[in-house]
């Protein structure tokens, strides 16, 4: 049933006013409300560009339900699948990839109507397609940064995916951060970079703190030093558009501190860490399918 696109990457976008016009009068409905839900659906409500009234979410366990009430009591949640999912226009699949298949294969006409979103690692377009018994259906690979109007999202679509569900999706996501389409065949290695990326960058945070500390700073100050190094780094690239390389460079002062670190960390090989983590983590999505 499934059959591929043909799309071409895009560039990324910044987040548009005026795209948020399309979020208007659709109804979503969210399946599983864990961390990701959390931070995709609380970065589209904080942003303004959804209203609480047009989102249900489905989710069974008791910790989950009580994080929504006491996070966001403005949420509907509850565990009725069939219901919400008859309500709404969109529906967002956000449940551990092993938990799809039991979600979205349901009875004929369940998903009839509906654009179908799966943020789930690795589950192929042809698998979810093949489950919901359509083609209008999306894979998403967003992040937690999402979260704070931080996120970085790719996604790719299958052969039913109109014009306007496309305007929707890239309106959502970047309202909450920057949102590339992609050939599916991008997909694993989109989940190792920006899917995985915001634990190997806190990661980084914590032992640069713990450094710190360990230099003698108070655990506080040396985390807030670390955070916002990172951040303005961050910023610094995306805004300058220099080559890290070279901004790299610009730190490390001949004979200096710098560079007395940055051979510490090509002798213990985190450049060479970080990329087969990427690749490890790109291989392991793979496998999910
Ligand atoms: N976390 C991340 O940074 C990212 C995650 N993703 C993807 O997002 C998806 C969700 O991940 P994440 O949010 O981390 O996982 P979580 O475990 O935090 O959230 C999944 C939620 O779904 C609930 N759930 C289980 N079964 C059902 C069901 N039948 N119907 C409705 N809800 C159900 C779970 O409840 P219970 O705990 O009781 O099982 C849980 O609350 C995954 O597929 C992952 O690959 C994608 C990008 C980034
Ligand atoms: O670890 C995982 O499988 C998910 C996918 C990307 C981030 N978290």
């Amino acid at each position: 049933m499934w059959t591929k696109t043909g799309v071409k990457p895009s560039i990324f976008r910044e987040n548009s006013d005026v795209l948020r016009e399309t979020m208007r009068n659709k109804c979503l409905t969210v399946v599983g409300g864990g961390q990701m839900a959390r931070a995709l659906l609380c970065g589209m409500l904080d942003k303004g560009v959804i209203a609480a009234s047009d989102v249900r979410v489905v989710e069974p366990s008791h910790s989950g339900c009580d994080w929504w009430a006491k996070n966001r009591p403005d949420v509907p949640v509850g565990d009725n699948l069939a219901s919400d999912v008859a309500e709404s226009d969109i529906v967002i699949l956000a449940v551990k990839p092993y938990v799809i298949p039991k979600v979205a294969n349901q009875s004929a006409s369940f998903w009839d109507g509906k654009l179908v979103i799966s943020i789930a690692a690795g589950v192929t377009l042809e698998t979810l397609c093949s489950l919901i018994g359509h083609d209008r259906v999306v894979r998403v690979m967003p992040n937690t940064p999402s979260l704070v109007g931080a996120g970085a999202s790719a996604f790719c679509v299958a052969a039913d995916v109109a014009a306007d569900d496309k305007a929707w999706i890239e309106s959502s996501l970047q309202s909450i951060g920057v949102v590339a389409e992609v050939e599916e065949s991008h997909m694993d290695a989109v989940t190792a970079v920006s899917g995985s990326g915001p634990a190997y960058v806190c990661l980084i945070v914590e032992a640069m703190a713990d450094g710190g500390v360990f230099a003698g700073l108070p655990r506080d100050l040396a985390m807030k030093l670390a955070t916002q190094t990172v951040l303005g780094t961050a910023k610094m690239i995306a805004e300058t558009g220099r080559h890290p390389g070279e901004l790299k460079d610009s730190v490390a002062s001949p004979g200096g501190t710098t560079i007395a670190a940055l051979r510490v960390l090509e002798q213990n090989g985190l450049r060479r860490a970080l990329i087969d983590a990427v690749v490890a983590a790109a291989n392991r999505s793979r496998e999910l399918k």
